[in-house]
């Protein structure tokens, strides 16, 4: 478990993160959402101590990073997947991790095995894809059979194998009752990964929900209209109870209505209809929705 307390983090001027409290639970996937710069990078460094926090703390089963023994055999992380020394090969890179934590040299061939490196463990880690170093990270964060994994935006530029692999492997790792953290900034790649959510925005939390209750409270379904005469149409259709909203490029969107009676009480009102099909708010819009007062930098504000 982790627990995250009145998290603080300045930088200068700039709050990255702004008195955050949540708790990360075992045997599940949880997933840490937010927008490009809303502080997440910040937060599992802090988690980590490798950035300092101006206030609050973080405790991991009930302990500070400072003083777990073993670091690598509690939390195990894959932050920045390139930050390996070039000139070692994948072994070595990970045999000198497994002794500075007191890992023998048989779990080291195993997480090699587990991660599918086993042909490459020779070769030097600075000519790796960024799919391998991937690999190679999670093989590190593996080594020390670690109950905390923190992940940061693991499938960032991977193939869609490789996503599916890291996909599976993390809710491998949580069925077997371990703490599972990742971050992305992507909601549907969270609604198929994770089973909780921690949703933030400018440093602040915005959500700590279960993802199928964010999937229900946030899904929309509704009939999208096109017509020479929106604004007859409209008439027509609030006069027999239905709900219509203006949808973007002059559409209209009607919620809770069947497509047959739409379509009946334009005929029976001599009103033509160009198109009527049933739509779906995807989960992102829902997410943008949640986190559009603190997204940091708009489209509009790139424009100079
Ligand atoms: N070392 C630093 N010095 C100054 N500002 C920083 C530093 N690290 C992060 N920040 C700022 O803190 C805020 C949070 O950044 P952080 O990288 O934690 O966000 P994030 O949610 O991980 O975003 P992304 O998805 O873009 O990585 C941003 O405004 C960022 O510019």
């Amino acid at each position: 478990m982790i627990e995250v307390r009145k998290l603080t983090k300045r930088y200068g001027p700039k709050v990255a993160v702004d008195d955050l409290t949540f708790e990360v639970k075992p045997g599940r996937v949880t997933g840490f959402l937010g927008p490009n710069g809303a502080g997440k990078s910040t937060t599992m460094r802090m988690v980590l101590e490798l950035d300092r926090p101006d206030a609050g703390e973080v405790l991991l089963d009930g302990k500070r990073y400072r003083d777990l023994r073993h670091p690598l055999r509690k939390v195990g992380s894959l932050l920045e997947a390139k930050a390996v020394h070039g000139g070692r090969s994948a072994y070595h890179h990970l045999l000198w991790l497994a002794q500075t934590n007191g890992i023998g040299k048989r779990r080291v061939r195993e997480v090699i095995e587990e991660v599918g490196l086993d042909s490459v463990a020779g070769k030097h880690a600075g000519g790796f894809s960024l799919g391998m170093s991937q690999r190679l990270g999670i093989a590190a964060a593996l080594l020390g059979d670690p109950e905390i994994l923190l992940f940061d935006e693991p499938v960032n530029g991977l193939d869609p194998e490789g996503i599916r692999w890291i996909r599976t492997l993390m809710q491998d790792l949580a069925a077997e009752g371990r703490t599972v953290f990742v971050s992305s900034h992507l909601m549907s790649e969270m609604a198929l990964t994770a089973a909780h959510l921690i949703v933030i925005g400018r440093g602040r939390l915005l959500a700590d929900t279960a993802v199928a209750g964010f999937i229900e409270r946030n899904s929309r379904s509704y009939m999208r209209i096109r017509t020479p005469d929106p604004d007859r149409l409209r008439e027509v259709l609030g006069a027999a109870g239905i709900q219509v909203d203006q949808g973007p490029g002059g559409t209209l969107e009607a919620v809770g209505a069947e497509l047959g009676s739409i379509g009946h009480l334009a005929a029976l009102n001599g009103l033509r209809i160009d198109e009527l099909s049933p739509q779906s708010a995807s989960l992102e819009e829902a997410f943008m929705q949640l986190t559009a007062g603190s997204v940091e930098y708009r489209a509009e504000e790139g424009k100079r």
